[in-house]
């Protein structure tokens, strides 16, 4: 088979939870294909590296035959250099008696630094994907860090929302999650998403036809907003392989395409569709084409979802005035 140029990806908070699922999928080739290399940049702190270390040891002991390199890194400006394609997952998670200032601000701190470096060292195709929380709102900081990149190139992930969507509808209807299209998660990666199914079929059925609005609103809204603070609860950490898959989903589908017809969900900036400001990045039912996000258009929203889209539209302005109020963006 003919090989692709190989693909430099770097990841931040690679000695973490997340990192160490995500490492490996990246180099078997889940990510971007079974006929491209890759060449890894690990992004820790300084306290991080050895850990790092360890992770590449192993990375090595899989003779991975698509895996070119591994270098680790705990300087932005070395860790992004020639990146083609950066996955932020390392970030300040909020500990006990911290406000969501403090959260933003901790943040900032980290994105800021990483959205210049970028801007400064990346390659020129770089795409960026912010899965450390506040995911929506790193991805602003870091956006508004990297003027030379254009906006859309920065995104942040609400594909494990839409996978644990399909999930619960599939069990719900007793379907196969391939059997469901058209399903979106609006807004925040947060407990204000919005996961929308008035759109969607299981089997070609109108899941309207299937599933009744009680259940909607008291179930499965609920259960899929409040999907990550379950598992911190039953874990006792935070999801990280089922994260690390829908990282791995997010790039495929941005650099691969998604198939005909079909589309996903995915945190970008908004041109002002559906009533979203311009500029914030919230998730949209999206469409990809070559190595483009695209917004599916033209869907009627009606207003059990617009109540919906517009409360966690609401939040993302009130993140976005809280990080411009410290001088983040
Ligand atoms: N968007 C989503 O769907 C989603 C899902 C799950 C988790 N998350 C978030 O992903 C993040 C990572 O989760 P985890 O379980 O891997 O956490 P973790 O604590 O296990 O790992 C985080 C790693 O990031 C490193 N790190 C911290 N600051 C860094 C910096 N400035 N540069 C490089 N590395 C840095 C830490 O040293 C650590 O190794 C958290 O913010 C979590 O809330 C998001
Ligand atoms: O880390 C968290 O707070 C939860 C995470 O974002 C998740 O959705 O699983």
């Amino acid at each position: 088979m003919s090989q692709n140029a190989p693909v430099t990806v770097t990841v931040t908070g690679a000695a973490g939870q997340i990192g160490y699922a995500l490492l490996f999928r990246i180099a078997s080739g889940q990510m971007l294909g079974a006929d491209t290399p890759v060449r890894l940049r690990l992004l820790e702190i300084p306290q991080g590296v050895k850990a790092a270390e360890g992770t590449a040891m192993e990375l090595d002991d899989c003779a991975f035959p698509l895996l070119e390199s591994i270098d680790i890194a705990d300087d932005p400006r070395v860790g992004f250099e020639g990146a083609n394609v950066a996955l932020l997952v390392g970030a300040r998670p909020r500990t006990k008696g911290m406000e969501r200032g403090d959260l933003l601000e901790a943040n900032g701190g980290i994105f800021k630094p990483q959205g210049e470096a970028i801007n400064a060292v990346a390659a020129q195709d770089i795409r960026v994907l912010v899965v450390g929380n506040p995911a929506n709102t790193n991805a602003l900081i870091a956006a508004s860090h990297a003027p030379d990149v254009p906006t859309e190139r920065f995104t942040a992930m609400t594909r494990l929302d839409h996978n644990r969507a399909l999930s619960q509808l599939a069990s719900k209807t007793g379907a196969s999650v391939k059997d469901i299209e058209k399903l979106t998660i609006w807004g925040n990666h947060s407990a204000t998403q919005y996961p929308d199914v008035f759109h969607a079929s299981v089997a070609g059925k109108p899941v309207t036809e299937l599933v009744d609005e009680a259940w909607l609103s008291d179930t499965f809204i609920p259960t899929v907003a409040k999907r990550g603070a379950a598992i911190i609860e039953a874990r006792g950490a935070s999801s990280a392989a089922s994260a690390a898959n829908a990282a791995v989903d997010h790039v495929h589908d941005w650099v691969l395409g998604t198939p005909q017809g079909a589309w996903t969900s995915a945190a970008i900036v908004s041109d002002g569709s559906y009533g979203v400001p311009e500029g914030l990045i919230s998730s949209f039912p999206v469409t990809s084409t070559g190595g483009r996000w695209e917004i599916v258009q033209g869907l009627e929203v009606n207003d059990f979802s617009r109540q919906r889209i517009d409360a966690s539209v609401a939040e993302l302005v009130e993140e976005r005035d809280a990080v411009q109020g410290l001088g983040l963006i």
